[in-house]
């Protein structure tokens, strides 16, 4: 396995800047630029030049996922895997691995038609990272968070992920209205992506953004709220990462899942079990509801959360 984490994500997004405001204001990041700055729309979670890169696109979700490999040899022969594997895979420009701030990167066309980047020697910030809202975010080994795509071939992609990038299949859920999620790995972070089976559609369900503590967790629910960000699913404890967490829609229609305490994976004694529901919470919030009983339309006796 040459993959070594999640290092960054492109936003599609038919607003921006508005996404842009959202990340710095509620998610907590810090822009690699000034305002008016091309860097302006480059997010930073830490001492990388960036993990998010904010682009304009007609619909909402992730436009590429770029995943750090360990060194030049590790890089080629994740490519020769690859090609063997009947991939067409395309030696980035020197002004594309420029842009990206990498020494090299190949990319192809991967699963969820998302194009996969895979890249080394990403050159790191002079600048120190500092959140305008206080936020420290867990990165380092673990990568920058997880994303989790939505396919009516999510079993293809699970497939390729573990067949042909040798990633770890930590679990499955299956949840009664939640649909089964197959959790995938390639660090100690449990899972660095995540495919769930959509009948109807492909895209982005949600992106991970894993903070110090759950006082981070619940500052950034007390932000979610003074912003009027809708949540998506409420507080909650999973049973295969134990992550605490909230989900919240981003401008972008996909959600933003901030969370804190997600467990390390040891590849040597880690064992997969596949769960049907979380320790507690989690519950899907209805658009248009805000998720609180009795703050938004009907009761929470009356309202039926979907699981
Ligand atoms: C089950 C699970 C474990 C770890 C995760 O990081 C993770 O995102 C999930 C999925 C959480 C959850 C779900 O399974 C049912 C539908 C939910 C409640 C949503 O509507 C958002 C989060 C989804
Ligand atoms: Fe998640």
């Amino acid at each position: 396995m040459s993959i070594r984490s999640l290092g960054y994500l492109g936003i599609g997004t038919p607003d921006p800047d508005g996404w842009v405001a959202y990340a710095n204001d509620v998610i907590g990041t810090m822009p690699a630029g000034p305002p008016g700055s091309p860097e302006e729309r480059l997010l930073r979670l830490d001492e990388h030049p960036y993990r998010f890169s904010v682009e304009a696109a007609e619909a909402g979700g992730v436009t590429h996922i770029g995943w750090e490999v360990g060194d030049r040899a590790g890089l080629e022969r994740t490519a020769e895997r690859l090609r063997a594997h009947g991939v067409e895979v395309h030696e980035a420009t020197a002004e594309e691995c420029a842009h990206r701030q990498v020494d090299r990167m190949v990319w192809f066309d991967g699963p969820c038609a998302v194009r996969t980047e895979l890249f080394t020697g990403r050159r790191l910030s002079a600048t120190p990272f500092v959140s305008p809202l206080g936020v420290t975010f867990v990165t380092q080994d673990q990568g920058m968070g997880h994303v989790v795509l939505m396919s009516p071939r999510a079993m293809e992609a699970v497939d390729f992920y573990r067949d042909v990038l040798e990633f770890r299949l930590s679990d499955v859920t299956h949840l009664p209205l939640g649909g089964t999620f197959y959790f995938m790995g390639c660090n100690p972070r449990h899972h660095s992506i995540a495919f769930v089976e959509s009948r109807r559609r492909e895209g982005t369900h949600h992106i991970l953004c894993e903070v110090s503590d759950m006082d981070a967790v619940g500052r950034a629910h007390d932000r979610a709220r003074a912003h009027k960000v809708p949540l998506m699913a409420t507080l909650g404890r999973h049973s295969n990462d134990l992550m605490f967490s909230f989900y919240m829609r981003s401008p972008a229609g996909f959600g933003i899942e901030m969370g804190a305490e997600g467990r390390r994976v040891d590849d040597e004694t880690w064992v997969s079990r596949v769960y049907t529901a979380d320790i507690w919470g989690h519950h899907a919030v209805a658009d248009g509801d805000d998720g609180y009983a009795g703050t938004v339309g009907t009761t929470a006796t009356e309202r039926t959360t979907t699981r």
